[in-house]
């Protein structure tokens, strides 16, 4: 590739400064979740190496790294979804709140009440709106028919669904577009109020606007909710995130606040990812 070919990949692919800037002074919260030293192994295969990395309360973490350096699975270690697979196991600490969440004996259902997830591709319930967010809250809470209907509300107001779904609250989810369905899985995640929320690459599957719209989103939902998303665009990454944190095979090479991660980078391997010239 030519020096000036290369330059305009780099250029195309360097996040807009300009989004970061209203975020660069801004200092980190405490953390709410804690992870140190965490192994992870599928069977022999060993994904996570020696991770250390603070996810600081009411702040959005993005977490960003080629294909296969880990990133979805340190999500699954987070609400401990890895549990599900006999031969997957997790070592060192995950502190929420200074309880070891990945330690035996802690229970799981509550701790998924308090660690929600958000997947990347829409997966509704094939049930009316209304149920999909009430199927959730039943799970953990009995409710009266009355804070049930304020509960779906609420949910759906915070997920900027309330408007487009309230005349059609009792027809199936399956009818919602790609964008609204996605909306629907955030507003579902939050009705149980969770105090975290992972994102699993959320837009990946939507158009412009509705990959917009969930920015904003995520960007609200952060004044009340810890949040980390996994994402492939930088300038995603640039948009919605506080503190970056770059993974390259299975280690965590460099995390700093957005604005520093994406403009001086500390590493080497860092500044080859965010300028294009690798993954
Ligand atoms: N179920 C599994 N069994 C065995 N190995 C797995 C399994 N899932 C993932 N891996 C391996 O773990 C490593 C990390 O995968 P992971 O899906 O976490 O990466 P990622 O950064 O999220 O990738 P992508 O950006 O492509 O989603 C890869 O080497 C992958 O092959």
């Amino acid at each position: 590739m030519s020096d000036q070919a290369m330059d305009d990949k780099t250029a195309a692919a360097r996040p807009n400064i300009n989004a970061m800037q209203a975020r660069s002074g801004a200092a980190l919260n405490e953390a709410k979740l804690a992870i140190k030293g965490l192994d992870f192994f599928y069977g022999t295969n060993k994904a996570l190496k020696g991770i250390h990395l603070d996810i600081p309360a009411r702040q959005v973490t993005g977490m960003i790294g080629p294909s296969g350096c880990g990133k979805s699975t340190l999500l699954r270690v987070l609400n401990r979804m890895y549990s599900l697979y006999p031969g997957q196991r997790a070592e060192g600490q995950v502190l929420l709140d200074g309880q070891n969440i990945i330690e035996d004996g802690v229970d799981l259902n509550a701790l998924r009440s308090k660690i929600g997830m958000v997947f990347q591709k829409p997966t509704p319930f094939p049930m009316t709106i209304y149920e999909n967010i009430a199927f959730g809250v039943r799970l953990h809470e009995r409710l009266s028919k009355s804070q049930m209907d304020e509960r779906v509300e609420w949910a759906l107001t915070r997920a900027a669904l309330w408007t487009e779904a309230k005349d059609r609250l009792n027809t199936s989810a399956m009818g919602l577009s790609g964008g609204q369905q996605q909306r629907l899985c955030i507003a579902r995640t939050i009705a149980v109020r969770p105090e975290v929320i992972l994102f699993d690459e959320p837009t990946s599957a939507l158009d412009p606007i509705s990959t917009l719209k969930i920015e904003e989103l995520i960007d609200e939902l952060k004044r009340d909710f810890t949040i980390a998303i996994v994402t492939h665009n930088m300038q995603q990454a640039a948009r919605c995130a506080d503190q970056v944190a770059f993974f390259y095979l299975g280690e965590l090479i460099e995390v700093a606040p957005a604005a520093q991660l994406f403009t001086a980078p500390k590493h080497a391997k860092t500044q080859e990812y965010i300028t294009g010239r690798f993954g």
